[in-house]
Order: C-alpha cells, then structure tokens, then sequence
C-alpha cells in the first residue's frame, strides 16, 4: 500500500497555487466557501465532483476516482447533513451515510499519496452536559446529546480515524471542528435545515403572505453559537497551511445568542412584522454549546464577520437565489 510522502521539504498548501485540491463536497453550504475562498487566493487546479458524478459512499469508485485524480490535498466537507429534526428522524442516515464517505475518502487519501486531508467534524461531537466553554479535551467525556448522537459518533470516529493514520502511517490528516455555520448556498430546507436558515425562509415567506405569527420549535432558550461560512473556510485554510497536529481544533465565533435572540434579529432583518408563536413540542436540543477556540486563536486565526452583517449577507443571497 503506498502510503503519503510526508517529508517536511516539500511546498506548504499556499506555495503551490497549481496544487490539485480535491474539496469534496464541493456544492453545499461549506464546500461552495471554500472554492471561493480557494478561487479567490489563485488556486487553479480544484479538482471538483458532484454527488452524482462521484457517491463518496462506494468505495470502489471513491478509490477509481482517488487513482486516476491523485489531488495532492483533500479537504472533506462532504457530508449527511442536517438540522435538529433531520437529525433526531433519520439517526440510520446520518450515522451510515458519513461513516462511509469519511472512511473512504480519508482511506484513499492515504493510499493514493494525498500530503494533507481536513476532515471537517461539528461542535455536536461534545457531551450534552460538557463544559462552557467547551475545550478540545472535552471529547469522549460525558454522554451525547441524545438528538444527533448518531452523526457525533460518525464525526468522532473521523477525528479518531485521522489521528490513527498519523500515529500507524505519519500521515497529515487534521480535523476541524467547526460552531453552527451558516451564509450563501445553505440549506433551506422547512423541516431538514438547520434553525438560522429555517427561520429565515419562514419570515420571508410569513413576510410576503401578510401572516400575522410564526411558529419557532422548541422554548427558545438554548444558546447556540454562530459562524458565517466565509470565516469557517478562512480557518479551513489556515489550518490547512498552519496546523499539523494529533488533536482536533474548535473552530467557533466564541459568541452565543439564545434560539429567541437569534429569531428576533431574523425577523429585524428580514423586516417580519408579526409575532412569534413557540412550539415547545419540538426538541430544544443540547441547551448549550459554545466552544472554546483559543487553541486556535494562539495560532493566529480569529472570525470577522458579525452574526448581524452575516445575516444581511445571507439574506441577500436569499433574495437572490432561493426565495419563491
Ligand atoms: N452546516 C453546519 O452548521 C455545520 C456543518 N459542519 C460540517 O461541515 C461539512 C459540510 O456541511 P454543509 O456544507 O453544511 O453540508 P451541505 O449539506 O450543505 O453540503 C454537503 C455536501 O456533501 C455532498 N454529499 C452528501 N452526500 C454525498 C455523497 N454520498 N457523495 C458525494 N457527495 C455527497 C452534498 O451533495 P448533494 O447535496 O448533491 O447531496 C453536498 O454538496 C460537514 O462535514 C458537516 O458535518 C460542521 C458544523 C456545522
Ligand atoms: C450544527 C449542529 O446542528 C444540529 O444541532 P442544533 O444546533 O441543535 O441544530 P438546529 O440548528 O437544527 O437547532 C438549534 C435549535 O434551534 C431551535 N429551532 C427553533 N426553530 C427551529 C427551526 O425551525 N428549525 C430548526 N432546525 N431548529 C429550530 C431548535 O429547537 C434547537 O433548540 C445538529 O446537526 C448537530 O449535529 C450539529 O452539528
């Protein structure tokens, strides 16, 4: 099995902007930013697939398309994907679906000479009950958050599966573990999407009809913490220049808004009118998760964008591109 060439000589991710980068995942809400941010930088060689070109569960064709390709660096946002209700529904798809497409790409990485793989994890890989805010070493401490235990656990034997194939191989897989993310090209799904695109799509579509409410799940007062995707993938590739090590690295804003805080400023930007209805028979979820992302800020990376530009950004988008 050949294994990566891992010699410290040869050119980090930013000297070689003909470097083939396969960003994998290329079209959702992560994977879109990281082109543009990669775009934007001068890199001319991504190496891109849909889902229906290439299904990241089937390996044989994940290892076909690894051999033929050979990307010198993979960066692993392809994923199952999805919000609380999605989550907490479907736990057989989350937890096969990433399984499977994280063990095949991180395998074939390895095996067809890639010199650098991120795998992207979630803050929901932490306990239920873990400490605010949470550090890196609080993994594996306290039981999961029992709405998407299943897609933690597939994210944890990621992180667990890059850091074997350092210790057996010295091969340079990192992970990062990114807060609630949203911007351009989210999922806007009404049942399956995250709670700030959900929110967002229902007082646009109350605002055009004239409704008088809208329906928010839960109590409201969970804290949640949120980063534009523009900064994840500005600290995707930071990562991908500045950090080689065993451990995982949080990747958050280190600010939090409760669920009623965040639908306030949803309904001011959006410009609804009317009132909010709580619908406490929908799961609140982990009542907080706000991680601590100092280990990356004493590398030298930190956030920029507010949540209030960041939801004028993406409403923007919105109008543009999804709304009926
Ligand atoms: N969104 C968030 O709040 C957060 C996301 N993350 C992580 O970031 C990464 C990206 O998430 P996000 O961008 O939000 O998700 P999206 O659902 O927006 O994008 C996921 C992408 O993966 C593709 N994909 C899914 N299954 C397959 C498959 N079998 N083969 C090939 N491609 C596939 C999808 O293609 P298609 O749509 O065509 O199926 C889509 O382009 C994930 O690892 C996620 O865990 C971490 C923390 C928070
Ligand atoms: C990124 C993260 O995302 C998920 O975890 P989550 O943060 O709990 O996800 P969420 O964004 O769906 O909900 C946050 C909160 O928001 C409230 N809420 C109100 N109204 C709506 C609403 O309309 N939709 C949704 N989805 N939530 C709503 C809801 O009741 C809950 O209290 C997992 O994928 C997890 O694995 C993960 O990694």
């Amino acid at each position: 099995m050949s294994g990566a060439n891992n010699d410290a000589t040869s050119p980090s991710f930013l000297s070689d902007k003909s470097a083939r980068i396969f960003v994998a995942g290329h079209r959702g809400l992560v994977g879109s930013a990281i082109v543009r941010k990669l775009q934007a930088l001068g890199f001319t060689n991504l190496v891109l697939r849909t889902h229906v070109e290439l299904d990241l569960t089937r390996q044989a064709d994940v290892e076909s398309f690894f051999a033929a390709e050979k990307p010198r660096f993979v960066i692993l946002a392809a994923a199952k994907v999805g919000g609380i209700h999605a989550n907490n529904t479907y736990p057989a798809d989350f937890i096969a679906v990433n399984l499977q497409i994280q063990t095949n790409v991180i395998h074939a990485a390895y095996r067809f000479g890639v010199k650098k793989l991120l795998f992207l994890g979630s803050s929901c890989i932490y306990p239920k009950f873990a400490p605010q805010p949470i550090p890196e070493n609080a993994l594996l401490t306290g039981p999961l958050e029992p709405t998407n235990e299943w897609y933690a656990i597939a994210k944890i034997a990621g992180i667990k599966m890059c850091q074997a194939y350092r210790i057996q191989y010295n091969w340079d897989a990192i992970s990062g573990m990114p807060t609630n993310l949203y911007g351009p090209h989210d999922n806007f799904h009404p049942e399956n999407s995250h709670v700030l695109p959900a929110l967002m799509r229902r007082f646009h579509e109350a605002k055009v009809k004239g409704a008088e409410e809208v329906v928010v799940w839960g109590t409201g007062s969970p804290l949640r913490e949120f980063l534009h995707v523009d900064d994840l993938a500005d600290g995707v590739v930071f990562m991908m220049e500045s950090y080689s090590g065993l451990e995982h690295v949080n990747v958050g804003s280190g600010k939090e808004v409760t669920i009623k805080e965040l639908a306030e400023l949803v309904k001011e930007v959006v410009g609804f009118e009317g009132r909010l209805v709580w619908d406490s028979t929908k799961p609140d979820g982990t009542p907080r998760k706000l991680m601590d992302s100092s280990k990356l800020a004493g590398l030298g990376w930190t956030p920029k964008i507010s949540l209030k530009d960041g939801l004028v950004d993406t409403y923007s988008w919105y109008l543009e591109n999804v709304k009926q």
